[in-house]
């Protein structure tokens, strides 16, 4: 062990190397990314599974001139290992180190920046045809997972390039997952492909009889050769790819270097757009993966032994709780219907799903599917409750626009990871949520202090009878006291927790609870603030505020989101409206650039969004102090 991986700073160094070596080098690239997750955590067993596929491509496409486009890109880690990352390896995921995703500013190996799923295929194309239009002579592959494959972007794109004819490599990395189990018909076909037996009859048929066409003469040889290797890539009309306009070869052994360096030289070959099938294991390689990849998915820091999480016990989650409340307010409510993108255990929806399987519908990576098909539920008397990662949800802005906002469709918006989301980095944070959902007519767009209050809003929004957003961050809650009893809170009202005269905190959603405890601490010290759970970015209580405003010299907004057009914009544009200009106003959030990566408790401290960075900005303001002698 240890053999080549470590001097490799280039994939060119792999050209030279025999299978059997390659061989040796995914062994290699396996145990370190087992080793280094172990300890930072990650996307181990995507990561796993395209070992052998990883090698094969950048031994057949030649990057950075070849473009190697990675689907969502937490499959990568591979990637990163031969393209002379090694020696940051260990900093994957962490604060300032590198990105758990392909990041052009990281590599020039890495053609596009990713995270969210589907996009390779659309954007392989884009590059595919601009080396068209220039007259270059490079390759384009994408590599994108069957659960990707769910995608409606993935299909746009294939469509189009099965028009076009564009040269362009698809590869289609088939584990049989998703995060969970893959689902829908498209993932029910692909079994039938890697399985149906009429399929290898023929292709074996066929074989057969190409061997006993006589050889005479070297050029009848080369030519029956020729044709021998090409029906190892039958092409099969009926298969879905062939009618969009694709060769499709396969299925391969993605797990086999070999075969699959010959069918993907077959496909950067052929004319016009190619897919290859190949069929690999998630999580190959360390067993306790390959037992329960869904457990191994994205995973914290793990014993290499057992597998099991060094995580300490720790408080329920936010999405714990959430889920614990559905499923509660379901028992009585047998309208309540949960909708999920993807991700049934990361939303909690799994325990949903055991207690009412008929009334939970996981709809594949399809956020915009999921809001219209939301929509018709809610519009027939369901109640859907669509429950999406922040950053997810950003894929259906139409639907929530022109599918449920237009049709004033009660639907409930459940939405997890609001908020800074921690080590995925740029492309997960849950930031822009109340700008772009407050800007919508008729949307009440809320967010609770605390996991009690996620209850009862979850109840308010439930029963509210048109669109309805709550929002609430990722990980622990904060290990309050959970009310049994659940009520229906007042839309628009907000809550006072605490008065003092020498200035107001508006705080929304995950930043009321240390702005409370920030004065708490203040009032140690003399300064009395006035602290106001906000509860609504939309409707705001609008009377509250400018009665606070009437009996405050400042005013600071407090909010775990972009600044720009978030709940700070929200209060000034009241303020501003009501002609309210005697006042000192300051806003606290994220400022206008994307969040990298770091522990959630970093960024905050980054931003000043905890109980230590509240207090410093509470302390300048009073001491400065506001001259309203105009
Ligand atoms: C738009 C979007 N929705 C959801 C996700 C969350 N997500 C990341 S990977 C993944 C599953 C991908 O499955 P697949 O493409 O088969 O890759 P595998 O992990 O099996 O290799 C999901 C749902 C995402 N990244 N982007
Ligand atoms: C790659 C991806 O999009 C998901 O795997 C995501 O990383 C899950 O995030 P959580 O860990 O917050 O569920
Ligand atoms: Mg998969």
């Amino acid at each position: 062990m240890g053999e080549y991986l470590q001097d490799i700073t280039s994939p060119r160094e792999l050209d030279n190397l025999s299978t059997k070596e390659l061989d040796e080098v995914a062994e290699e690239i396996r145990r370190k990314i087992i080793v280094t997750l172990s300890k930072t955590g990650g996307h181990l067993a995507s990561s796993l599974g395209v070992v052998e596929l990883t090698l094969a491509l950048h031994t057949v496409f030649k990057t950075p001139k070849d473009k190697i486009i990675w689907d969502v890109g937490h499959q990568a880690y591979a990637h990163k290992l031969v393209t002379g990352r090694y020696d940051e390896f260990s900093s994957l995921r962490q604060y300032q180190g590198l990105s758990g995703f392909p990041k052009r500013s990281e590599s020039r190996h890495d053609a596009l920046n990713t995270g969210h799923s589907s996009t390779s295929i659309s954007a392989a194309l884009g590059m595919a045809c601009s080396r068209d239009i220039k007259g270059q002579d490079n390759d384009v592959a994408a590599l994108i997972g069957d659960g990707a494959l769910t995608g409606g972007m993935a299909f746009e794109a294939l469509n189009h390039a099965g028009h076009l004819g564009t040269d362009l490599t698809v590869v289609l990395n088939d584990n049989e997952m998703s995060i969970a189990e893959n689902v829908g018909a498209v993932s029910s076909y692909l079994t039938k492909l890697r399985t149906e037996p009429m399929l290898h009859r023929i292709k074996e048929d066929i074989e057969e009889l190409v061997n006993k066409i006589p050889a005479i003469g070297s050029r009848v040889i080369k030519t029956v050769d020729r044709v021998k290797e090409g029906l190892k890539y039958l092409v099969v009309s009926g298969v879905l790819f062939e009618e969009m306009g694709f060769s499709y070869l396969g299925p391969v052994d993605g797990h086999d270097i070999k075969e699959m360096q010959k069918s993907l030289e077959y496909a950067k070959n052929l004319d016009g757009p190619a897919l290859v099938h190949a069929i690999t294991t998630k999580g190959k390689g360390y067993t306790p993966a390959e037992n329960a990849p869904k457990n191994f998915h994205g995973i914290s820091a793990f014993k290499i032994k057992t597998g099991e999480s060094k995580r300490e016990r720790e408080l329920p989650t936010y999405s714990t709780i959430f889920s614990r409340t559905l499923v509660d307010l379901a028992e009585d409510d047998k309208d309540i219907v949960a909708i999920t993108a993807a991700m049934p255990s990361g939303t909690g929806l799994d325990k949903f799903k055991t207690e009412f399987p008929d009334r939970f519908y996981d709809v594949g990576i399809a956020e915009q599917h999921a809001v219209t098909f939301g929509t018709g539920l809610a519009l027939e008397g369901s109640k859907p409750v669509i429950t999406l990662y922040s950053t997810f949800l950003q894929r259906a802005y139409d639907q929530l626009i022109h599918d449920v906002a237009l049709n004033e469709a009660p639907v409930t918006l459940a939405i997890d990871r609001g908020g800074l989301v921690g080590r995925d980095g740029e492309t997960h944070q849950g930031v822009f949520d109340y700008a772009y959902l407050r800007g919508i007519p008729g949307f009440t767009v809320m967010a609770p202090k605390n996991e009690n209050e996620l209850q009862h809003m979850l109840k308010t929004a439930i029963n509210y009878p048109g669109p309805v957003s709550l929002r609430y961050p990722r990980g622990m809650g904060a290990g309050v006291p959970l009310d049994s009893k659940l009520e229906e809170l007042e839309i628009g009202k907000a809550e006072v927790l605490r008065e003092g005269s020498d200035l107001a905190i508006l705080a929304i959603g995950s930043m009321v609870m240390p702005a409370l405890e920030a004065s708490k601490e203040l009032a140690k010290q003399g300064i009395e603030a006035t602290v106001v759970n906000s509860r609504f970015v939309k409707p705001l209580d609008e009377d509250l505020i400018l009665d606070v405003a009437k009996e405050h010299d400042q005013i600071l907004t407090i909010e775990e989101h972009v600044l720009q057009g978030g709940f700070g914009s929200a209060v000034l544009e009241l303020l501003a409206d009501s002609n309210v200009t005697d006042i000192g106003i300051e806003r606290m959030g994220i400022p206008d650039e994307f969040v990298q990566q770091g522990s959630q408790d970093i960024l905050l401290d980054h931003y000043g969004l905890n109980k230590a960075g509240i207090k410093e900005k509470v302390s300048k303001l009073v001491d400065n102090g506001v001259d309203r002698s105009g």
